[in-house]
């Protein structure tokens, strides 16, 4: 299937709800991330946007709703699965390799797409095109130069730019994003909205942020989810002026003020 409103749809959420128990978390939520797109879910706490991501990257199975990748009903699939055919996702918790070099790291990220993932020392992880891929995906992700680096005693921010690295050597055409600018300083978190702004040129990115700056600067549109529903979706500008969206967040944690 192809989503008639968007020819450039790569990800389609069609009505995904998810229960725990009597608790609706996501109730037919609907979302389309776009090549070329960097889509933004925001709400409260405990709006269900992680459920949402959860969702998407095959962490959690829906209860019912279908997830289309391309065009292809890929609800049944793992995350496993999911990576392969495209979905990359980062966690709000570093992913990686404390001990290994930056190089080491996504060059392993690089060879999970390959048969034989954890042969990273032997003959097979001496191919240039691990090396190769690793370089382009290190510079992509803002780390030039950092490449002989131990991962484990970059900064924060680095590591964070070097997980998402690691998911474009997987080859993701669609980056789920959750949280990738927690616990930076303001010069981290301008890098890093530099690095979205470069990743959405080519792919498709779901942003899950309470960063609200970062969200408004780098979003071509906004979703907002309140008690496991979409309250509004659309471009910056819509949100920015919605009424129903800061009285959402009225006495919330997260301030409005964009
Ligand atoms: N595994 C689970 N079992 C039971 N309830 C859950 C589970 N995961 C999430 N929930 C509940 O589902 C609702 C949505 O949670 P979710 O974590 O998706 O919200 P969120 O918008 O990501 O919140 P936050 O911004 O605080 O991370 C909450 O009421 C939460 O308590």
């Amino acid at each position: 299937m192809t989503d008639s409103r968007n020819p450039e749809a790569l990800l389609v959420a069609d009505k995904i709800t998810r229960r725990f128990g009597g608790l609706l978390a996501n109730q037919d939520v609907c979302l389309t991330l776009a090549r070329g797109q960097l889509h933004a879910l925001l709400g409260p706490n405990g709006a269900g946007k992680s459920t949402c991501i959860n969702m998407l990257s095959g962490d959690l199975p829906p209860s019912s709703g279908r997830i289309l990748f391309q065009g292809r009903d890929i609800s049944g699939l793992t995350a496993a699965q999911r990576s392969l055919v495209g979905i990359g996702r980062s966690y709000q918790r570093t992913n990686i390799f404390p001990k290994f070099t930056v190089l080491e790291n996504v060059r392993l990220a690089a060879q999970s797409r390959r048969q034989q993932p954890w042969r990273i020392f032997s003959q097979a992880m001496k191919q240039q095109w691990s090396i190769d891929k690793a370089m382009a995906c290190i510079a992509e992700a803002g780390l030039a130069g950092n490449e002989g680096r131990l991962a484990g005693v970059m900064s924060h921010g680095a590591q964070r730019q070097l997980e998402i690295a690691m998911v474009l050597a997987t080859d993701a055409q669609v980056l789920l994003l959750d949280e990738p600018l927690a616990g930076m300083g303001s010069e981290e978190s301008a890098k890093m909205v530099d690095v979205l702004k470069r990743l959405r040129e080519t792919r498709a990115i779901l942003l899950v942020e309470h960063d609200m700056d970062a969200v408004f600067a780098v979003a071509d549109t906004i979703t907002v989810m309140v008690n496991g529903q979409v309250l509004e979706s659309g471009p910056p500008a819509q949100i920015r002026a919605s009424i129903a969206v800061q009285e959402a967040y009225l006495g919330q944690e997260d301030s409005f003020h964009v």
